[in-house]
């Protein structure tokens, strides 16, 4: 019989490059934090995960992880349970975001030790691969001081049709999301009528990430109606929504302000967000996903999936989740081809036509590649920040440069 009891949980963190991206709160900077974690078994299985590499994070891992030892695998009451006593003073928010890490690895190492793939054991696969969207940015050419990159500047709706076009080419995207609040908002809506133009049958997101006034984006309305597919948090909070969904059939979808459990009751009192985008990462794993794709299916809620810089751990995780969800009713956003790191052996898990397959194998059907993980491990090491900011790395380029939210 095999030993499904923790032995060991490593972390891991790691930083990889990230392009000069730009979004409401400012520039990616050049090096992405995240974490890996491996969860190890009694019988020496090892199950991957990956998170943020935030300080937060680090330390409630950090905190949590030797209480995990002698938890079964399967025993996902008990992780919550140990999450809870672990961090007594932690938000809700950051146990999630702990606990969920875990809970992923505890999955993989499940399929892994059991010989099943964590699409199965989620309840089983309802379609073959899952597709994501061009997700689309502004961005500068390069780093502050460094050389453009390939992408080279986008700025311009020319050069925002460039930029899809490249990613279209080399992906097969159908949807495609423009991650906006970073322009005045009336050169966005060029950009994305632009897309239009150049893409005239992708289905079109554009998400200011609450960077509109509400008075901007009523105004705004007509051009965006029959344009988008959905609105993503054009502007703040729960009841700025409410006001902008009252007035449009357009549905809105957030991935900020309805983020967890306690969220759902007042959005749907409002009617402020018709579409959740449900991130694993931060709403406490796989299984807690699961249980909210049943919570919008009973509600009527639209479901799809938000994305972070990441590799392709958390890519697997999301693909399996996915694919084992019935009621995912929009394709999923991903960071995956803006990253040039890898920490999977094999490299990046393929976008085809699209869509990513369900990896084979089991578990998340992914192996860690311990000599990339080592090098990525050497970059966080070696860099002087512990935390993300992007406001700081976009002063290097615009140093008038002012955060607001909302602040068109
Ligand atoms: O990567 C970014 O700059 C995005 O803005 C990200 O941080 C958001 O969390 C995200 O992708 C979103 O959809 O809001
Ligand atoms: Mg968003």
């Amino acid at each position: 019989m095999t030993d499904l009891r923790i032995a060991d949980i490593r972390v891991t963190p790691i930083a990889f490059y990230d392009p000069p991206l730009l979004n409401n709160a400012g520039c990616h900077q050049p090096f992405a934090l995240r974490s890996v974690i491996e969860v190890e078994t009694e019988d020496g299985v090892i199950g991957l995960g990956e998170s943020y590499g935030t300080e937060d994070v680090l330390a409630g891992l950090a905190a949590m992880a030797p209480s995990c030892r002698g938890l079964a695998v399967t025993d996902l009451n008990g992780l919550w349970a140990r999450t809870a006593t672990a961090l007594p003073e932690a938000p809700t928010r950051l146990r999630l975001r702990v606990g969920g890490a875990v809970e992923v690895a505890m999955w993989d190492a499940l399929g892994k030790a059991t010989g099943q793939r964590v699409v199965d054991l989620l309840g089983g696969q309802v379609r073959a691969s899952v597709p994501f969207s061009a997700y689309l940015f502004y961005k500068f050419a390069g780093h502050a001081n460094e050389a453009p990159d390939d992408w080279g500047e986008v700025l311009s709706p020319e050069q925002l049709v460039e930029e899809a076009r490249s990613m279209v080419d080399a992906y097969g995207f159908k949807a495609i999301k423009l991650k906006a609040g970073v322009l005045e908002p009336l050169a966005e809506i060029a950009g994305l009528e632009a897309l239009r133009d150049a893409f005239p049958d992708a289905p079109l997101r554009i998400d200011p990430n609450g960077g509109w006034h509400v008075h901007t984006v009523l105004d705004l309305l007509p051009r965006l109606e029959g344009l988008v597919e959905y609105l993503e948090d054009p502007t703040k909070g729960i009841d700025g929504n409410a006001v902008i969904q009252a007035a449009t059939d357009v549905p809105l979808a957030t991935n900020m302000y309805v983020v967890e459990p306690s969220h759902l009751p007042p959005n749907m009192k409002h009617d402020a967000f018709r579409v959740i985008l449900s991130d694993h990462h931060y709403w406490g794993g796989l299984k807690a996903s699961r249980d909210l794709a049943e919570i919008c299916r009973i509600w009527g809620l639209g479901l799809s999936m938000h994305s972070n810089s990441h590799l392709g751990i958390s890519l697997a995780a999301m693909t399996h989740l996915a694919a084992a969800t019935p009621n995912l009713t929009y394709d999923c956003d991903t960071h995956q081809p803006w990253q040039t790191d890898e920490v999977i052996e094999g490299g990046k898990l393929p976008i085809v036509n699209g869509a990513v397959a369900v990896p084979d194998g089991p578990g998340l059907g992914v192996t860690l590649d311990r000599a990339e993980l080592k090098r990525l491990n050497g970059n966080f090491e070696a860099l002087e920040y512990r935390t993300r900011d992007d406001a700081t790395e976009m002063r290097k380029h615009w140093p008038d440069w002012q955060y607001g939210r909302p602040k068109f």
